[in-house]
């Protein structure tokens, strides 16, 4: 079984930002909005800051009281959708209860939606322009093509259909030419619809979803979860799945570094559009 390490596929892509960064008369600047103290989002925002200083981008964290209305974030973002030194927004998601995600998402200047969640970066994934791509789904496509893993042709299988991987990855997919199955929870016979994926993509959220009977032998097994069981990260993908798979990506070190990466990519690729 070969373990596809997310490590050197995502030094490739931060190679390329600094690179385009030399060419830029001006530091980019990304600004990152976090709601409250989740452990999860602070560990991931803090990632995203220490990975744009150390490319040599700019990096600014707005850390919002977890109670701020709704009207107090959109505030935020309008100020920032103005400032001229600010070329990247993201806000770290989930957000409270009390706060509508895509109202949020929806007031993000687009030429600054480094996430690539903006209806209007959606719409032009699925029309096959040119946009800005969400991190983790162009991190995974920038993954296999590190590796020489083949899409055209091949069937891909997307256990989960979230907003932020699932569909915008079945759109990716699509794009390479493979043939494209988002299975779901509802799903019928799930492990008959997994069992026939070249490619089979776990993006579910929940430890052990992937077990050894629901994979291909051979099959490239690609582990989207990141999960905290008992004080340890593990993924969607039970570890015996390794016993039957052709590749896999290790939880933690496989896809998530891609994610970080493919942000501060997205961030120079903004910068540049707003040149
Ligand atoms: N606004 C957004 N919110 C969220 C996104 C997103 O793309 N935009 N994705 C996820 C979380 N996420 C980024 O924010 C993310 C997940 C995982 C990693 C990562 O590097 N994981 C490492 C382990 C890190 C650790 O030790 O905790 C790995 O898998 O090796 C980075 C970012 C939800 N929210």
């Amino acid at each position: 079984m070969i373990e596809l390490r997310g490590a050197p596929a995502a030094e490739s892509l931060l190679q390329q930002a600094r690179e385009r960064l030399q060419n830029l008369p001006f530091v980019p600047h990304l600004h990152v909005v976090r709601l409250g103290e989740d452990p999860a989002s602070v560990s991931y925002v803090r990632l995203k800051d220490r990975k744009a200083r150390e490319i040599g981008l700019k990096s600014t964290v707005h850390v919002l009281p977890e109670e701020s209305s709704q009207a107090d974030l959109l505030v935020l973002i309008e100020h920032l959708n103005q400032d001229q030194d600010a070329h990247g927004i993201l806000v770290q998601l989930p957000l409270p209860r009390h706060i509508d995600a895509q109202t949020v998402i929806e007031t993000i200047n687009p030429l600054k939606d480094v996430d690539g969640f903006h209806p209007e970066n959606v719409g032009k994934l699925w029309l096959g322009q040119e946009a800005l791509l969400p991190c983790t789904p162009a991190g995974i496509l920038a993954l296999c093509d590190h590796h020489q893993i083949q899409l055209s042709g091949k069937q891909v299988v997307i256990v989960g259909r979230s907003n932020i991987v699932g569909k915008p990855l079945a759109a990716l997919m699509l794009s390479r030419d493979a043939t494209v199955t988002i299975a779901h929870s509802r799903t019928l016979n799930l492990s008959e619809v997994t069992r026939r994926a070249d490619v089979l993509v776990a993006a579910v959220g929940r430890p052990g979803t992937i077990t050894p009977e629901m994979v291909k032998p051979g099959a490239v097994v690609l582990d989207v979860g990141v999960n905290r069981l008992e004080g340890k990260l593990v993924g969607d993908v039970a570890p015996e799945v390794q016993e039957v798979a052709g590749a896999l990506t290790p939880v933690p070190g496989g896809i998530g570094p891609m994610t970080v990466a493919n942000l501060m990519l997205n961030t120079v690729l903004a910068a540049e559009r707003q040149r």
